[in-house]
C-alpha cells in the first residue's frame, strides 16, 4: 500500500472507485456479517490509501466515499430504527505527535491561545460494538446498534439478556425524562475463547464446519445482533458506558462530570477513566493503559481522549464521520517472534489451495498463536519463508495473526516449493494466467470440493433436481453413497436403507428417485455446465455444443487443445509473454467458436488432463444419455431489459455474465437506478444490492440467473 499515488485524474478516479467498492465490501463483512476476511491492519491500510488519494485529488472525493461513512447499513434480519442523534466513529492517531496535533487543531478551531489549558479525559478504547440505550421516563425502552450511524438495529430484547449490574433497567428519580446512554457492548477474552471452543465442539458433533469468530469484537457483535434473543442469552456479554446521545438535560458541564453521574446511576465505566489537565498527563495515562493491556479482561485497541469542557465540545461539533473533540490513540500492533515449523496446504470449498503456517506456539498480546495464514505462493515468495525460519508475527485486533517479517537469511536450506498437486485428492493444482491463486483441478473427485460440486451439478441452471437439496446431498455424501455425479443416478440402490432411516417415508423417497430418473436424458449443455469446469458457464456450454454437438466431441476438443499446448515451443528469441500470446491465439482458433476464448480452452484441457476427471465423465455418460444438441431459442425474460451484476460470481466471470445477458437481448448497466429491471447478486454483494432493495428492483442470485438463462435458451 505504499505505492506511489497515480499521476492522472483518470487513474486516481479509477482507484478511488475500486477502493470504495473494496472498503464497502469489507465493511459489510465486518459490521453486518461479523465475519471479516482481512486483518484490521490490512483494512486500515486501504482506508489510509483512500485518504491519501482524496487529499491529493480533492475534486474526486466521491459522494459515497468511505471516509464519510460510519459502519455499514443495518442488517435485514433486525428492525431498523433511526437514531435521535447520529452515532459517530472516532478519528485515529498513532503517535504522541498525532495527539499534540489534535490538541493544536482544537486550540485553533476555538481560537485559544497556546497557553490556554485544554483538559482531556482519557479512557480505554474497548473493542466491542457501540450501543445506544434509550431511557424514557427513567425506564429502559430501547437499545440500538450504531448501524450506519444514522439508522441502527433494534436489539432491545438482546440487551435485556445483559445483567442489570451492567445495564440498569431504570434510572433514579431526578434523571431527565429522556436520556440515551451510549457505550460499548463487549465480550471478555476468556468468554470469547470459551465460546469459540463451544462452537467448534457443537459443529464437530453435528458434522458441520464450525463458524467461529475472528476476535472478541466480532463475537460480541455476532452475539448481540441475533434475531433470537435466546441465542444472545447464551453468550456472556458485558457493557461499559462512555457517552450519551439525545438527552433532556445534560447532567454536568464536563465530560468527566457527566461520566461521574453515569457511575452514580449505576452504569459501569472503565476503571482507567481519568481526567487529565494536559497532553502530557493524557499520554501518561496512555502508557499506563498500554502496560496493563494484556492483563485486562477485555480487548482494547487504544485510548480515547475527549475534550473535557462540554461547551467546547458543542462548538467543535463534528466533521464527516467523527467529532472534532475526540481522538482514538491506537496502540501499535502487537508483535512476537517464533519459529515457522511447517507450511501446510488447506483446500477450500472451491478448490483454492491456501498455505497455512504452523508455528511454535507463542503469546502475542495475551493470545496463544500457533497458526497464521500465508495467503498464497506470492506471499511466501515475498516473505521468503522456509520451514524452520524465525518469523515476526503481528496481531492487530485479530485472532488470526499475520507473518510480517522473516528473520532468517539461511540460503542453504531448500526454499519452500508450492505443491503442484492437491494434498486432498492428488489432482494437479494450477494457477491460471494472471492469477496468484492455485486451484485443484480435481473438482469432482476432490473431497474438499465434493459437496459444492454436487450442489452445483443439481442446481437450477444445471440438472435442476430440486428435491436433492444441500442437506440430503450432505447426508448421502456422509453415508458414502455418493461421491461423484454418476452416483446420484445409482441412489435407488439404497431405497431399503433409506426406508429404514428415521424421517424418510416411501412417498418422499420415491418422489426423489422419480425426480432423478427424469434427468436420464438431460440437455447436453446443462450437463456440461453442471460439471463445473472453470469458465464454462451455461452460454459457453451452449456455444460449444452448437458447434461440436456431442459431449464426446467436446472431450476430443479438450484433448486436442492439450496436445497443441504441449507441442508449441518458443520460437528463436521469443520470450514467455510472446509465446503465451501465440499459444492463446492458437487455442482460440482451434476452438473456432465466437465468444469462446483461450481461457475456456485451457480450462477444458486442464480438466481432461486429469485422469480422475475423465473417469468421472465416462462414468456419468454411462448413466445418462443427452439427446443430440439442437439449438432453439425462445424470447427471454430479460430481452430489452436492463440488468446489473454485483458481488462475486462463483461459476462465471463478470465478462461471461455480461456476454450471457447481451446474448439474451438485455443491456448491462454498471449501477443500479430506477430504470434497472433486474439485479443479479453474487456473494458479498454490497451497496448495489441495498440500493436495489430500496428501489424495489427485482433481485436474483447467481443460481436464479443461471435458471433464467437456461430457460431462455430452451435447454
Ligand atoms: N478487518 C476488516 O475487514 C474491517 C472492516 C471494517 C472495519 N474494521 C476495523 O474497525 C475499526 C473501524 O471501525 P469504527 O468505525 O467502528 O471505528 P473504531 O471502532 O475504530 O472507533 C469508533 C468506535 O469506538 C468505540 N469506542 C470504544 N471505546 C470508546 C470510548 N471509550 N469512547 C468512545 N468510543 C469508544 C465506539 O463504539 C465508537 O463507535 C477499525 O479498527 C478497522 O480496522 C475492520
Ligand atoms: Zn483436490
Amino acid at each position: 500500500m505504499t505505492s506511489a499515488l497515480p499521476t492522472t485524474e483518470a487513474a486516481a478516479a479509477e482507484e478511488l472507485d475500486r477502493l470504495a467498492r473494496e472498503i464497502a465490501h469489507h465493511n459489510r463483512l465486518y459490521h453486518t456479517d461479523d465475519a471479516p476476511e482481512i486483518s484490521d491492519a490490512d483494512y486500515d491500510a486501504l482506508v489510509r490509501r483512500n485518504a491519501a488519494l482524496e487529499a491529493a485529488f480533492p475534486d474526486l472525493v466521491r459522494a459515497d466515499s468511505p471516509s464519510r461513512q460510519v459502519g455499514a447499513a443495518p442488517a435485514s434480519h433486525l428492525t431498523k430504527v433511526a437514531h435521535a442523534r447520529p452515532m459517530m466513529s472516532l478519528d485515529n492517531g498513532f503517535s504522541d505527535e498525532d495527539v499534540r496535533d489534535f490538541v493544536g487543531r482544537v486550540r485553533r478551531f476555538l481560537k485559544l491561545s497556546d497557553d490556554t489549558p485544554v483538559a482531556l479525559t482519557a479512557e480505554p478504547k474497548i473493542d466491542g460494538l457501540s450501543c445506544s440505550l434509550r431511557y424514557e421516563d427513567r425506564r429502559l425502552v430501547r437499545a440500538l446498534t450504531r448501524g450506519d450511524g444514522a439508522v441502527g438495529e433494534d436489539v432491545t430484547a438482546n440487551v435485556l439478556t445483559i445483567p442489570d449490574y451492567d445495564i440498569p433497567r431504570t434510572l433514579p428519580a431526578g434523571a431527565p425524562d429522556v436520556f440515551e446512554v451510549r457505550g460499548e457492548v463487549y465480550m471478555e477474552k476468556a468468554a470469547f475463547a470459551a465460546l469459540n471452543a463451544r462452537l467448534l465442539a457443537e459443529a464437530d458433533a453435528a458434522g458441520k464446519v464450525a463458524r467461529q469468530f475472528a476476535n472478541p469484537r466480532n463475537a460480541a457483535a455476532g452475539s448481540l445482533r441475533q434475531k433470537d434473543a435466546a441465542v444472545t442469552a447464551g453468550r456472556p456479554l458485558r457493557f461499559l458506558a462512555h457517552g450519551w446521545g439525545e438527552v433532556g438535560a445534560v447532567p454536568g458541564d464536563t465530560q468527566a462530570g457527566v461520566v461521574a453521574t453515569l457511575t452514580d446511576w449505576g452504569f459501569p465505566v472503565a476503571a482507567e477513566f481519568q481526567r487529565c489537565d494536559d497532553v502530557a498527563a493524557a499520554l501518561a495515562v496512555y502508557r499506563a493503559i498500554e502496560a496493563k493491556r494484556a492483563d485486562l479482561a477485555f480487548d482494547i485497541d487504544g485510548v480515547v481522549y475527549k475534550v473535557d469542557r462540554l461547551d467546547w465540545q458543542e462548538r467543535l461539533g463534528s466533521i464527516g464521520r467523527a467529532p472534532r473533540w475526540a481522538l482514538a490513540h491506537k496502540f501499535p500492533a502487537e508483535r512476537a517472534q517464533t519459529t515457522l515449523e511447517r507450511i501446510d496446504i488447506q483446500v477450500g470449498r472451491t478448490g483454492k489451495l491456501t498455505p497455512v503456517a504452523r508455528l511454535e506456539p507463542v503469546t502475542v498480546g495475551g493470545v496463544v498463536v500457533s497458526n497464521a495464514t500465508l495467503h498464497n505462493a506470492d506471499e511466501i515468495a515475498r516473505l521468503g519463508v522456509r520451514e524452520g525460519d524465525r518469523v515476526v508475527l503481528q496481531r492487530a485486533g485479530d485472532v488470526i495473526p499475520q507473518i510480517v517479517e522473516n528473520l532468517t537469511r539461511d540460503e542453504a536450506r531448500e526454499p519452500y516449493v508450492f505443491p503442484t498437486h492437491c494434498p486432498e485428492c492428488g489432482s494437479e493444482a494450477v494457477a491460471e494466467e494472471g492469477e496468484v491463486d492455485v486451484r485443484c483441478t480435481g473438482g469432482l473427485i476432490c473431497p474438499a470440493q465434493r459437496l459444492e460440486r454436487l450442489r452445483h451439478f443439481v442446481s437450477r441452471g444445471a440438472l435442476d433436481i430440486d428435491s436433492l437439496g444441500i442437506e440430503r446431498l450432505k447426508l448421502f455424501l456422509d453415508l458414502g453413497w455418493i461421491a461423484e455425479p454418476a452416483d446420484i443416478f445409482r441412489l435407488h440402490a439404497h431405497r431399503d436403507d433409506l426406508l429404514a432411516m428415521k424421517g424418510w417415508k416411501a412417498t418422499s423417497i420415491d418422489a426423489l428417485f422419480a425426480a432423478i430418473e427424469a434427468r436420464r436424458a438431460p440437455d447436453a449443455a446443462r450437463l456440461l455446465f453442471g460439471l463445473g469446469i472453470r469458465h464454462v458457464g451455461i452460454v459457453t456450454a451452449r456455444d460449444l455444443l452448437k458447434r461440436y454437438e456431442t459431449l464426446p466431441a467436446i472431450a476430443n476438443l479438450a484433448r486436442a487443445i492439450g496436445d497443441l499446448r504441449d507441442t508449441m515451443q518458443p520460437a528463436l528469441g521469443e520470450d514467455d509473454a510472446k509465446l503465451h500470446n501465440r499459444v492463446n491465439k492458437a487455442v482460440a482458433e482451434l476452438i473456432g467458436v465466437e465468444n469462446v476464448g483461450a481461457a475456456v480452452g485451457h480450462a477444458l484441457a486442464d480438466f481432461f488432463h486429469e485422469p480422475h476427471n475423465v473417469a468421472v465423465w465416462d462414468d456419468l455418460l454411462r448413466e445418462v444419455a443427452p439427446p443430440p444438441f439442437v439449438v432453439e431459442s425462445r424470447a427471454s425474460q430479460v430481452s430489452g431489459k436492463i440488468v446489473v451484476f454485483t458481488g462475486t460470481l462463483e461459476t462465471m466471470s463478470r465478462d461471461e455474465a455480461k456476454a450471457q445477458a447481451e446474448s439474451l437481448g438485455a443491456r448491462v448497466a454498471g449501477s443500479v437506478s430506477a430504470k434497472t429491471d433486474l439485479v443479479v447478486a453474487g456473494a458479498s454483494a454490497g451497496s448495489k444490492l441495498k440500493k436495489a432493495a430500496d428501489l424495489g428492483v427485482a433481485v436474483v442470485d447467481e443460481e436464479g440467473w443461471a435458471a433464467i438463462v437456461a430457460e431462455a435458451l430452451a435447454l
